[in-house]
């Protein structure tokens, strides 16, 4: 499982003079890691971050297991040459399908959202909800890892394809949100959940919303927090952790990079600077977003 898969690679990585002063990579399609970047600054505020949002394939939960795992590769190849000194995959999607892949490929340590979501999920209730993009829900990673730590839980999955790229236009505040959110919880209401799971990273920036259409004995978990608690957990485990003083985050992204300081904003409360990064196929993706937009 996940905390002594760890140990398993080489750890010849880490043989710089100061490993505890290398930065963590965060990365998610877009804006939704920024969750995870959140808790970050709340449990390991000494810790440099470089974040990467693959804006210019997003979303990436209509994508195929194929896809999904080029482009992790291909950003975890990067993050290395950033010399980073472990990565966060902050995003589901990735988690679910290409997680065990890339922890035999590469040998950094390498965190997935979903095993410390599906532990907290059982730890609340019985009648778990996971909400989550196409390929996370056809993926039944929830399921299999909820009913695998606690096979005496009944697990619900809603498939969610609208929410990401809503949060990524910004129209979180848009009524046809509300009308959207409320069907794909209807089915999970219906049946009596007593727990939520937010099974992609996105779906925290619509807490104020789902929280208004849920009952209110309805538990939310966000696997953000827990990603975050086992990260801190192996960095002391690794003799990782860095004590000095932090240093800013660096942001970059494979599509627009004023767009994603735009909408970053409102989620880290500062305008991040954001850098972009040129991966070959990333940017043939952007031209064609650029060429449908015009
Ligand atoms: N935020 C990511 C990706 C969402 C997407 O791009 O579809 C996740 O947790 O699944």
């Amino acid at each position: 499982m996940y905390s002594s898969s760890i140990f398993e690679g080489n750890l010849d990585h880490f043989s710089d003079q100061e490993p505890q002063r290398a930065p963590i990579g965060i990365f998610d399609s877009g804006v939704g890691g920024l969750t995870v970047l959140r808790q970050l600054y709340r449990q390991l505020p000494n810790e440099l971050v470089i974040y990467f949002g693959d804006t210019a394939r997003l979303p990436y939960g209509i994508r195929s297991q194929a896809e999904i795992l080029k482009f992790v590769r291909e950003i975890i190849t990067w993050m290395q040459q950033q010399r980073v000194k472990m990565v966060i995959m902050a995003c589901n999607t990735s988690s679910a399908l290409a997680l065990e892949a890339v922890r035999q490929e590469f040998s950094i340590p390498i965190l997935g959202v979903i095993l410390p979501g599906a532990k907290a999920a059982v730890e609340q209730g019985k009648r778990i909800g996971v909400i989550a993009t196409p390929a996370t829900a056809k993926s039944n990673a929830y399921r299999h890892a909820i009913l695998e730590i606690e096979p005496d839980v009944q697990v619900w999955q809603v498939s969610c394809p609208e929410f990401v790229p809503l949060i990524e236009q910004n129209r979180i505040h848009d009524p046809y949100t509300t009308e959207v959110a409320r069907s794909y919880l209807a089915s999970l209401i219906k049946q009596e959940i007593d727990t939520l799971v937010y099974g992609c990273t996105h779906y925290p920036h619509l807490a104020p919303i789902l929280r208004s259409l849920l009952p209110p004995q309805v538990k939310l978990v966000d696997p953000a927090v827990h990603v975050v608690a086992a990260c801190a957990q192996d960095l002391d485990l690794l003799g990782l952790r860095n004590t000095h003083p932090p240093l800013p985050t660096r942001f970059a992204v494979s599509g627009c990079p004023q767009q994603f300081a735009q909408s970053g904003m409102q989620w880290l409360g500062y305008t991040p600077l954001v850098e972009q990064v040129c991966f070959m196929d990333a940017a043939v993706s952007q031209l064609q977003q650029d060429y449908v937009g015009h």
